[in-house]
């Protein structure tokens, strides 16, 4: 029963699994010991009853997510409905679940000794050793070290004059899947911080394939205070394949070499091999992922959260609670390896648009065929009455489409993006795209109650109308909202929207707020607002769209995307393809044929239309750079998000040509508009861009960017849609010299073409 070809419907393969791994529903009690988890658990047994929408659990309330604890940014405020208390400084080692196998306080900075949930017991009543074999490189290592710090020990609220924490996370990468038999051991029964206490993965109730981290989805979440240093071991056990991560958002300050960009700061980690990253992060909600080939959008992300003690975040007093829980990665889900979508199909499975959006990893899918529904967990997160919590929103997604997201009877308190903190804006729905960042706070001040949080994809996603529910309850309220699901078509009402698809940011409205009209919450560097910057780059962006017997010329191999109408398109940013060179810039830059290098000034002779080579543009260090990022695609509608590695930016102006005449603008037109001083700039005394790292350029539309390039090394400045990466919708930006850069750590792995003389038997 109940399997089609491509998916099972999980009512009914997770009746199957229930009767394996029993005790779920029939011995509550029994459960309970194995589990060796709070009493809520047994409820946990409702949430699989067809045709509901139950979410069977409250992340706040559960057991072993209490790894996650709770941070708090105001130690005296009590959350009276935590089941864990909340952590500060007076609640010493009970604070943490895991400290109570202990004696020492969790300042003491020492590893303790059971960093690993008890151990449990598999559906024969024997001691299941699992636990142990899967996290036992991460366990040896802490052991091994006493300076360093268990992932939950990381995970806290953070002080002025407490000592840094070197935080350690091991991240197992492999092939994995959604719905596999590890779920008829277990059934995950919250939002997983580092280590899942049950392997099964639901994502939206559709099996399929997936890479994952520590079998996770999304992987671990790193969360440390500003200081810490984080080291992450990642271990790659994908067969067949190499791997690198970025951690995004984070500058890389003195470890460029730890940036994640395959060919550019390092040689991707081949299958076998485990590779060290080691980093001090900046404040603010940020997020790691692949950035190799098409693997992030099989799975391979994770949050990071970087918090500081209150008296540094200008916007702590507009909340009372920072909490591990609630962070919210989005992210969009194919039914498929994403593979299967490049270069892409001309007849079935055309585009590459997602099916399902997930929140957390979590999520239902509706089959457009035949009306069943999954009725997986939906993302829930609780809030206390009275209290105001921060929401730390994550776009992960990987497509073209742009997020929505609204809350059902809450407003939102934007108060931060990328990681930078901004004069607070309320608004009603927030619109992302990826690779952005919203920090926002949510006071509950309706009635307690539970309520839909609405996740659209928006674009693209409005074909096969890719939408997810997640809900916002209340404490010991209702689980199940009162009012119906919003639909793709009958949603929840916009109202104020920040960052509307439209870009008018030039105007008075009162319906919507730009990125380019939030106002900076710190201070500016005055050189920023400097009439003339030190180095000004213009840098046109479009597809180059090929002649089929162009591009299928015998003898010829050039990478191409099928977009979704069929076109096959490159990416050319100032008219060059991004091709990665044969080995890291910044480890083996003397291996590297200097032909391979090329820019604006510098193409290389008789480089076509499709210019492919290495696109690298030299800023001396400590310069006030400009970049305007013109969208010179034709015909379709997208805006592309543009991110920086290695900084923040000001964000200085974002427009659209006011020329009336002008159908289209392209780089001729922009200048134009530069000379004529009709580009939009925030640079009055006072003005306060704000600073972001990715930001999306209107359709038919520029943005202006500034930065100090204070942070020497090869950074990638990109289009984030994951398919335009990879048909070159890249540059790097050599700032100084390798004079500038610390050297790289001993035994920095290397790589490169081979190519020996040929010898003659
Ligand atoms: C004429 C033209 O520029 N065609 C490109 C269309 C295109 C390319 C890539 C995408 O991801 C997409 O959605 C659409």
């Amino acid at each position: 029963m109940g399997c089609s070809a491509r998916y099972c419907l999980l009512t009914l393969t997770m009746c199957l699994v229930s009767e394996q791994a029993f005790g779920v529903r029939v011995m509550p009690k029994r459960k309970k010991e194995a589990i060796g988890t709070s009493e809520d658990q047994s409820t946990s047994a409702s949430w699989w009853q067809a045709g509901t929408a139950t979410p069977f659990r409250d992340t706040l309330n559960n057991g072993f997510a209490s790894t996650h604890g709770i941070v708090q940014t105001h130690p005296t405020g009590n959350d009276p409905f935590s089941t864990f208390g909340t952590v500060d400084s007076t609640a010493g080692p009970s604070s943490n679940p895991f400290a109570q196998t202990s004696g020492s306080g969790p300042l003491s900075g020492t590893f303790r000794s059971n960093p690993l949930p008890p151990l449990t017991r598999n559906g024969n009543g024997k001691l299941g050793l699992k636990h142990l074999d899967f996290t036992s490189s991460a366990t040896a290592e802490l052991r091994r070290n006493s300076a360093l710090s268990a992932p939950d020990e990381c995970a806290r609220a953070c002080r002025e004059n407490e000592p840094p924490r070197i935080c350690y996370y091991h991240f197992t990468l492999e092939f994995y899947t959604v719905l596999g038999a590890a779920c008829q051991v277990c059934t995950p029964n919250a939002t997983n911080v580092v280590w899942s206490h049950c392997q099964c993965v639901l994502a939206d109730g559709v099996e399929r394939g997936i890479l994952s981290t520590n079998r996770m989805l999304p992987g671990p979440s790193i969360q440390v205070c500003e200081n810490d240093k984080v080291v992450v071991d990642v271990e790659n056990h994908m067969e067949g394949m190499e791997v690198t991560i970025h951690w995004h958002g984070i500058w890389q300050r003195g470890s460029q070499y730890y940036d994640g960009v395959p060919f550019v700061t390092q040689c991707p980690i081949q299958q076998g091999n485990t590779f060290r990253y080691q980093w001090q992060g900046n404040a603010g909600t940020h997020f790691w992922h692949a950035h190799t080939g098409l693997q992030k959008l099989d799975g391979l992300y994770g949050s990071i959260v970087v918090r500081q003690p209150p008296s540094k975040d200008p916007n702590s007093h507009l909340y009372d609670y920072d909490l591990t829980t609630h962070v919210m990665l989005l992210s969009d889900w194919l039914h498929e390896d994403a593979a299967e979508r490049y270069p892409g199909r001309l007849a079935v499975n055309t585009g590459q648009d997602p099916e399902n959006v997930l929140i957390n990893g979590k999520g239902q899918f509706r089959d457009p065929n035949t009306g069943f529904m999954t009725n997986t967990p939906l993302e829930v997160f609780t809030i206390t009455p009275g209290r105001r919590y921060r929401f730390r929103m994550i776009n992960a997604f990987a497509s073209v489409c742009p997020a929505q997201v609204t809350f059902e009877g809450h407003n939102l308190t934007v108060i931060a993006t990328d990681g930078e903190p901004v004069q607070p804006v309320q608004v009603n729905t927030i619109i992302s795209f990826s690779g952005e960042r919203y920090d926002f706070v949510i006071e509950a001040n309706n009635i307690p109650g539970a309520y839909w949080i609405q996740v659209r994809g928006l674009g693209e996603c409005g074909i096969k109308r890719a939408q997810q529910l997640g809900i916002l309850r209340y404490a010991r309220g209702p689980y199940q909202p009162s009012t119906p699901s919003p639909t793709y078509d009958i949603g929840i009402p916009q109202g104020v929207v920040m960052n509307p698809l439209d870009a008018r940011c030039n105007e008075p409205r009162n319906d919507a707020i730009c990125v380019s009209q939030l106002k900076n919450a710190r201070h500016i560097d005055p050189a920023i607002l400097q009439d003339r910057p030190d180095v000004k780059i213009f840098l046109p962006f479009r597809f180059f769209v090929y002649r089929p017997e162009m591009l299928f010329q015998p003898n010829t191999y050039n990478r191409y995307l099928v977009a979704p109408q069929g076109d096959h398109v490159i990416s050319l940013i100032d008219e060059i393809s991004y091709m990665s060179p044969p080995a890291p810039l910044i480890s083996q830059y003397d291996d590297i044929n200097p032909d391979q290098f090329c820019n604006g000034d510098n193409r290389p002779a008789d480089c076509g239309q499709n210019c492919m080579c290495t696109h690298k543009i030299d800023i001396p260090l400590n310069a006030v750079v400009e970049i305007v990022l013109v969208d010179e695609v034709q015909i379709v509608n997208l805006s592309h998000p543009f991110h920086l590695h290695g900084y923040a930016y000001n964000v200085v102006g974002i427009g659209r040509s006011p020329d009336q005449n002008v159908k289209k603008i392209n780089l001729k037109h922009a200048l134009d508009l530069d000379r004529r001083g009709l580009l939009e700039r925030h640079l009055k005394q006072g003005d306060l861009p704000p600073a972001k790292d990715t930001i999306a350029v209107p359709n038919n539309g520029y943005v202006i960017l500034r930065f100090r390039a204070t942070n020497p090394g090869f950074w990638l400045l990109h289009c984030h849609f994951l398919f335009h990466i990879v048909i070159g919708m890249n540059v790097v930006l050599q700032v100084g010299t390798q004079a500038d850069l610390p050297p790289v750590p001993p035994n920095f792995p290397t790589c490169g073409d081979h190519l020996p003389p040929i010898t003659a038997n």
